[in-house]
């Protein structure tokens, strides 16, 4: 038996199907051409190139609505390090949700989309003073201090009343690649609750005159999938808000909520946490006599990443000993994430069908380890041939790089039919503008 019929049996089926899951709202096949937004994936990449980064504007919206209406008495606030966008910043806006930004770049960006200061939470392990004076000047309403140099410093350049949240490392382990782990103990972000500084912090912040606590904030990683992480990170807010003895309004539990990246992997279950993270904050409030804080939440990646695909064109096909390997007009460059994290995609192959192989799809970069994705794409793939990827509306656009002086892809919205570039493609000119 082929590998070709054996596909079928393990899942891999030759007719044209569309994983579950993965792809905007609404995407379909027409005939063997992707439509996503209402817009032909072939015609995407004739009038805009390749590599091209799309992003269904309907999606986005619709799951920020979501977030929105499942957390109704709380906030949520849009990790706008996900999709570092003016335009996308103005969607959460319009949708009701706050934003959080993490330099002066993305508040920057903030700015540009017409989003106050009150709507606008300031995180970072390192805010350097640059950042902290925009954010004053901005008025951004809470300010998350991560260190007691920036408390001191903090102190020192605000005006009287700056709201401040204290970012605290609860010491829970959200079972996710280690590099964006960060609600364990012995790492660089967060005062640490089981040390003591969490504590040492919340006194050194009242102790400051200009800065008025208001809430406490933990971010316990990305791609976190176990609605169990959230709550035993509540139980640990909640026992040092009791300890503390001092008023907090507001708990931020950070973002984290996972996205599917291949088939068959499911979905956050955003209800779920609503219902349970809800129902231990109250059990535990009650069992230690505080008063409920409002609750926040920072989703970035679960809202953004489903909305995007990335479109490439077939440069090279090449048999290796094992593997025959297709390389692409993009890479690293524009999804440095396999390289990073050792993350996993979803390949298909538009314009035509046929029996299916294994093949490593690679970048066009000078390492080895630029690969893009393992996946099945038809039997007489070549040059010429254009590419989806789907799941790269989060940290794609925010992490791509200029590697190799690879110009950065556009960022082009589709709805209802129409596209147009939010972010435009770079150019050698934009390349050549920083050189002296
Ligand atoms: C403080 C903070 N909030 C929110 C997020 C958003 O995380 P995600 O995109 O996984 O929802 C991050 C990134 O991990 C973060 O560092
Ligand atoms: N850059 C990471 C997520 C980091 C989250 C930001 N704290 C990723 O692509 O998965």
């Amino acid at each position: 038996m082929t590998l070709a019929e054996l596909l079928p049996s393990i899942g891999c089926s030759t007719e044209p199907v569309l994983e579950e899951g993965l792809w905007p709202d609404g995407t379909v096949l027409s005939g063997s051409d992707l439509v996503i937004g209402g817009v032909s994936a072939t015609r995407l990449a004739a009038r805009f190139g390749t590599p091209c980064q799309v992003l269904d504007e309907a999606t986005v919206r619709s799951r920020a609505r979501t977030f929105a209406a499942t957390l109704p008495d709380g906030e949520v606030v849009f990790a706008g390090k996900s999709l570092p966008c003016p335009e996308v910043y103005r969607w959460m806006a319009a949708e009701g949700l706050s934003l959080d930004v993490s330099s002066a770049g993305e508040l920057a960006l903030a700015r540009a989309a017409g989003v106050p200061g009150e709507r606008i939470v300031l995180h970072g392990n390192v805010k350097t003073s640059e950042d902290l004076k925009a954010a004053l000047e901005h008025g951004v309403s809470r300010i998350v201090v991560d260190s007691f140099d920036e408390i001191a410093q903090l102190g020192a350049l605000a005006r009287h009343g700056q709201q401040v949240m204290i970012r605290v490392t609860p010491g829970v382990d959200a079972v996710t690649h280690a590099a964006i782990a960060t609600g364990v103990e012995d790492q660089k972000f967060g005062f640490s609750l089981a040390s003591g500084a969490a504590l040492e912090a919340i006194l050194r912040v009242v102790e400051q005159p200009s800065l008025r606590l208001v809430g406490l904030h933990c971010h316990i990683g990305s791609q976190v999938r176990h609605v169990a992480s959230y709550e035993e990170t509540v139980r640990r807010m909640v026992g040092l808000i009791a300890s503390c003895g001092v008023r907090i309004e507001q708990l931020d539990l950070g973002g984290g909520f996972c996205a599917p990246y291949l088939p068959g992997e499911s979905s956050f279950d955003l209800f779920g946490f609503a219902q349970r993270v809800r129902g231990t904050l109250n059990y535990e409030c009650a069992l230690h006599r505080v008063p409920v804080p409002r609750l926040l939440i920072e989703p970035g990646r679960s809202i953004v990443a489903n909305a995007g695909v990335t479109l490439y064109r077939v440069c090279a096909v090449k048999r290796g000993v094992t593997r025959t390997f297709v390389a692409v007009d993009g890479g690293m460059s524009d999804n440095p994430r396999p390289a990073l994290y050792g993350a996993k995609y979803a390949v298909r192959l538009i314009g035509r069908g046929g029996a299916l192989r294994p093949v490593t799809v690679v970048g066009r970069h000078c390492e080895a380890g630029d690969v893009l994705a393992d996946g099945l794409l038809p039997a007489d793939v070549h040059a010429g041939d254009l590419l989806a990827m789907p799941v790269t509306g989060a940290y794609h656009h925010a992490l791509a790089s200029n590697y190799n002086q690879v110009c950065r892809p556009p960022v082009v919205a589709v709805r209802d039919g129409f596209a147009r570039p939010i972010m435009r493609r770079e150019t050698e000119e934009d390349l050549l503008r920083r050189y002296v």
